[in-house]
């Protein structure tokens, strides 16, 4: 494993080194973020998806499963498609440490035939697996799951070549492709049904911005009128591995990069998800990994900033993956961590607008520690199994 330093550098090389072992920094030891721990899910079980975001007051409505969800014993094997890029090399550190998941075959074209060496539970090499060869695989019985960290756009012909021939594995998406398709499950735990999440087999990972304003606009669902305006700043790695105008860090060096200031995915998928119209402006910033969010809320009614901690403390009760703070969190502070962050909450004089804001690691629960979430709800693990959150 590379120091944090050389990890960082030949990360942030203009072109980036690709024939690395692994291309992400060490942060240490993982850190986590502490919670309560909720009664089980009552009448919020029954009621819709959609319906669970309009009520997202206190008390929380769909609390984890837990340990009821830990039905199975035995292992999964899982394939990882896409297994070179960021999100691929932080899901493969998460399945090492996993007591249920047995990574069986990791796919890339640049790395095929070389060992991946961070995985230490069994000798695997990178293979170049097409469509067909995933298909055939599955139809052979080899795999129960597997994991699309593919670029946008590129994992269709996989999960066609896997419909037709009627898989019944577990498929989780991190891309944006299914994430607007009513026959994929949405795959954000606290928000949605997590019912629902352990019955599909076809999982859309939210996007990690649209993950951070989610958790972050959803304690004051019921309370906005107008159109919340959300401020995001990312680290590079946000922008994939493969070089281009966003990941170049020599323009990073003095600046932020403003992108896609109107209409960007994450801004329909916010907006469709929660049902709720929002404005977001994204930016890419030198650091590598990391999300802040600066949220603006307009409300109907008048709130105190002590009324609105209350009410997020009372919305994610039990929630491990999400800690509601007094100050205004800090980025530096969610690198390498499995959770989201949300505070500062600040009201103006009018008593009508907050601003509260979010923090998110990218690669952690906004792509990996977020696709291992689902896995443990749709495999039948326990919600946490293998991930730090105590
Ligand atoms: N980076 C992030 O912070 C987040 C990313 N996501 C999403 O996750 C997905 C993966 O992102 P990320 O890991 O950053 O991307 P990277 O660019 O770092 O990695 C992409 C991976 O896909 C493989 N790949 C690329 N093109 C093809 C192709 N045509 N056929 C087969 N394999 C291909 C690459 O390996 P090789 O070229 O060796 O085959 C590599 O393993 C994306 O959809 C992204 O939008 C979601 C949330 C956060
Ligand atoms: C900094 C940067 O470029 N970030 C990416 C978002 C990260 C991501 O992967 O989002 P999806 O999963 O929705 O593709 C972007 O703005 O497209």
């Amino acid at each position: 494993m590379l120091s944090g330093v050389s990890m960082a550098s030949r990360a942030g090389a203009r072109h980036v080194v690709r024939r690395s072992a692994s291309i992400l920094p060490s942060l240490g030891p993982i850190r986590c973020l502490a919670g309560r721990q909720n009664s089980l899910p009552t009448a919020g079980l029954a009621m819709s998806q959609r319906r669970l975001y309009a009520i997202a007051t206190n008390p929380n409505p769909n609390p984890p499963l837990g340990k009821k969800n830990a039905a199975n014993e035995t292992p999964s094997r899982i394939g990882l498609i896409g297994a070179r890029g960021y999100t691929g090399q932080a899901l493969i550190e998460l399945l090492n440490e996993h007591p249920n998941m047995d990574l069986q075959h990791v796919s890339s074209r640049e790395l095929a035939g070389q060992e991946l060496k961070e995985y230490t539970k069994r000798k695997i090499v990178y293979e170049t697996l097409s469509p067909e060869d995933v298909a055939q695989l599955d139809k052979d019985g080899k795999v129960d799951c597997w994991i699309m960290a593919l670029p946008n756009g590129v994992c269709k012909p996989y999960v066609e070549a896997l419909d037709q021939g009627n898989s019944k594995s577990l498929i989780v998406d991190l891309s944006a492709d299914f994430r607007f398709d009513d026959k994929w499950t949405y795959g954000l735990p606290e928000l949605v049904k997590r019912s629902d999440i352990a019955q599909s087999r076809r999982i859309a990972n939210p996007g990690c911005y649209a993950t951070g304003a989610q958790i972050g606009l959803s304690g004051a669902l019921d309370l906005i009128e107008g159109t919340p305006v959300i401020f995001g700043l990312s680290g590079y790695s946000g922008a994939g591995s493969k070089p281009n105008a966003r990941n170049n860090v020599e323009v990073l060096k003095n600046a932020i990069i403003p992108y896609s200031l109107t209409s960007h995915i994450h801004e329909r998928e916010i907006s469709h998800r929660l049902n709720h119209q929002v404005s977001f402006m994204p930016h890419v910033a030198g650091w590598f990994r990391g999300i802040t969010l600066t949220i603006n809320i307009p409300l109907r009614k008048e709130v105190t900033s002590r009324e609105i901690t209350q009410m997020y403390q009372d919305r994610y009760a039990g929630e491990k993956l999400i800690k509601v703070v007094g100050e205004a969190p800090l980025v530096s502070a969610i690198m390498g961590r499995h959770g989201v962050e949300i505070g500062g909450f600040s009201v103006d004089p009018s008593g009508k607008r907050l601003v509260c804001v979010a923090t998110i690691d990218n690669l952690a629960k906004g792509a990996a520690t977020q696709c291992l979430q689902n896995m443990n709800l749709a495999l039948g693990y326990a919600e946490y199994e293998g991930i730090p959150v105590m």
